[in-house]
């Protein structure tokens, strides 16, 4: 198990690479180049650039977090191969400077969904929520709350400039559902994955987030048995999965200990995304993401890193987001001081493990 954190890189990132240094038991940081657009190659020199100054800092890079797919991918129009090509180019180019896994999500239109970017807990720390019933029906209400809360940093997966095309987004997908997502789905991974068998990359899908339908919009990462179809659908170690324990838990019909110790067994998690969230009373799905110690949420810490454990993981954590706490401010869940209590609680399970099979 390597212990790793995100990093948005220097011009997007408030949190410097020398304090993530400083975190104790945190090996390497998850990277990303948040101003290349999706469909774009990942140059070879901006990607040296990013390891050199991550490896600069003494930390190490092998997670990419995201190489983000073009919605014309998941749509299944005929300029997709074009944004295949350039994908398995920037696959290469990633390899080439020793990158491992690539984090990526096939949801349409948004990333992560939340009903509430400012959540106070008692403590008055700040983190995000999902309200079902403040999720507004227009989709452009939300755009623009969270363009208002994200702290002057663009979010992931929420980049202004996408988001401004919305309606011809949603209309593009008009005759996609589940059925034909999965297909163009299965198109992708067809396409990609002789490419990262080749150059020793694991392709790592994120669950949707929350892990069932939006506005309409179909969503295929969902549950165990959508990714068990993922694995099957191209059975390749380098078609592999970033389990996030959050949004798999978001569904309480979805058993995360049992999935995280089924596909960690079957090799098909390179990378772990671990957080806790707090079911609230309010809705059957309704949430807040709390600190990542066990007694605060839901979900039993030690009970998924003893199912990763037990089953041979041996690939990547990250604590996922944080809370805004001691008045610092910035990109909502990618706070440093939270983040850094939730990896060394993390570590310090995973040491009691280790410790507990000698
Ligand atoms: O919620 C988050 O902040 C992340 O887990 C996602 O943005 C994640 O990076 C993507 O879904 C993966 O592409």
């Amino acid at each position: 198990m390597e212990m790793t954190m995100r990093w948005f890189g220097a011009n997007a990132d408030k949190v410097k690479l020398a304090d993530i240094a400083q975190v104790p038991g945190v090996k390497g940081v998850v990277g990303m180049i948040m101003d290349i657009p999706a469909g774009e190659v990942w140059p070879k020199e901006r990607i040296k650039a990013l390891k050199d100054e991550v490896e600069a800092a003494g930390l190490t890079l092998k997670v990419i977090e995201s190489v983000n797919i073009h919605d014309d991918i998941k749509i299944g129009l005929p300029t997709r191969d074009k944004y295949i090509e350039n994908y398995k180019t920037t696959i290469r180019n990633l390899a080439e400077f020793g990158i491992e896994v690539i984090c990526y999500n096939f949801m349409p239109v948004f990333d992560w969904l939340k009903s509430d970017l400012d959540y106070r807990l008692a403590d008055n720390s700040q983190t995000m929520a999902f309200v079902a019933k403040d999720i507004p029906a227009d989709p452009q209400v939300i755009i623009d709350r969270v363009q208002a809360a994200d702290g002057g940093f663009s979010l992931p997966g929420w980049e202004p400039e996408r988001l401004s095309e919305v309606k011809r987004l949603f209309d593009a997908y008009k005759d996609v559902d589940e059925a034909k997502l999965r297909e163009n789905f299965a198109y992708f991974l067809k396409a990609i994955i002789p490419t990262c068998e080749e150059v020793g990359i694991k392709m790592a899908v994120h669950p949707d987030d929350p892990p069932y339908p939006m506005f309409g919009l179909p969503r295929v990462v969902k549950n165990r048995d959508d990714l068990d179809w993922i694995c099957n659908v191209v059975d390749s170690p380098s078609n592999a999965i970033t389990l996030c324990t959050g949004s798999i838990a978001e569904d309480p019909a979805n058993d995360v200990y049992a999935i995280m110790a089924e596909f960690v067994k079957r090799d098909r998690i390179p990378f772990a995304h671990v957080r806790n969230i707090k079911f609230l009373p309010s809705g059957e799905k309704d949430f807040y993401e709390a600190p990542h110690k066990s007694e605060y949420g839901s979900l039993d810490m030690h009970k998924i890193l003893k199912a990763m454990y037990d089953n041979g993981f041996d690939g990547y954590i990250r604590p996922d987001h944080g809370r805004m706490i001691w008045g610092e401010t910035g990109r909502p869940g990618y706070g440093l001081f939270d983040r850094a209590l939730g990896a060394s609680y993390l570590s310090g399970l995973w040491e009691a493990l280790e410790k507990a099979d000698k």
